[in-house]
């Protein structure tokens, strides 16, 4: 079996806000093309941790590395894709996706064949000349997914992006998203408060301690896709993961 590269390196790293502890002493790494799903207690600052990462916020102590290097999202092609809507409502369905190929210096024609794979993929193609204003909710999240993975980031960070979706829409993306991490291999980091969509999603969990946070346990997550969120190791898993999030 081949060696997997390490993507993202967390090195003791440590947030404070003022005399507030929120992250204490983390470490652990990111294997290449890892689907990683973080889950913990509300309030443990997940949020904290993705805005560490993309240097929004200054980290106190320890550091980030990304293939080896600080990270810095100036240098390196790190995409983030939140809850709620993140398109340009001036922009075209079309415009929205090669927005993050227009800041990149990529031929055109490349840059039209990444446009129009990645709207095929996630089945917008007829939507292309609409604007975000006449699309419904899963369909803006599908321009945000298609704007993010058109770039082919080195990592992509998302932060609870169907948090506020109905159940059946949300398994649509959920299966769209492995679809397309499947395909391209992308590494990619998935905040959830949701133990169900982080056992159906990730390779890998990892279970955040209540504040001050640090790595409970990560666990591997092996199970055959697609997963089956009534099978007995599905839900075995899922209630381990609830076990090592309780606090109380
Ligand atoms: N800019 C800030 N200044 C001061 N304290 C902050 C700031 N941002 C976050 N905090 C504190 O850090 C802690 C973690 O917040 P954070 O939003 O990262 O948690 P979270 O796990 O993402 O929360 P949730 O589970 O609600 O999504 C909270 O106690 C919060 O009060």
């Amino acid at each position: 079996m081949s060696e997997k590269k390490t993507k993202v390196k967390v090195n003791h790293l440590t947030k404070k806000f003022g005399d507030l502890l929120v992250l204490n002493d983390m470490s652990f790494d990111v294997e290449d093309g890892d689907l990683l799903c973080v889950v913990g207690p509300t309030g443990c600052g997940k949020t904290t941790f993705l805005n560490s990462l993309t240097k929004i916020y200054d980290i106190t102590d320890g550091e980030i590395l990304l293939n080896g290097e600080q990270v810095d999202p100036k240098k390196q092609n790190i995409a983030y894709i939140f809850q709620g809507d993140s398109t340009m409502p001036w922009l075209t369905v079309e415009e929205n996706v090669r927005f993050g190929l227009d800041i990149k210096k990529i031929p055109e024609a490349r840059k039209k064949e990444q446009v129009d794979k990645y709207l095929e993929i996630v089945g917008l193609s007829k939507y292309r000349k609409y604007y975000p204003k006449q699309l419904s909710a899963s369909m803006l999240q599908r321009v945000s997914i298609a704007r993010a993975f058109a770039t082919e980031p080195e990592l992509l960070l998302m932060d609870e992006p169907y948090g506020q979706l109905d159940i059946e829409l949300r398994f649509k993306l959920e299966d769209e998203l492995v679809k397309l991490w499947q395909m391209t291999g992308t590494t990619v980091l998935f905040i959830t408060h949701n133990i169900e969509e982080a056992v159906y999603l990730g390779n890998k969990i990892m279970v955040l301690t209540n504040k001050p946070t640090t790595v409970k346990k990560t666990l591997i997550n092996e199970l055959p896709r697609p997963r089956d969120i009534a099978a007995p190791e599905f839900v075995k898993l899922r209630n381990e993961v609830t076990e090592l999030i309780k606090w109380w």
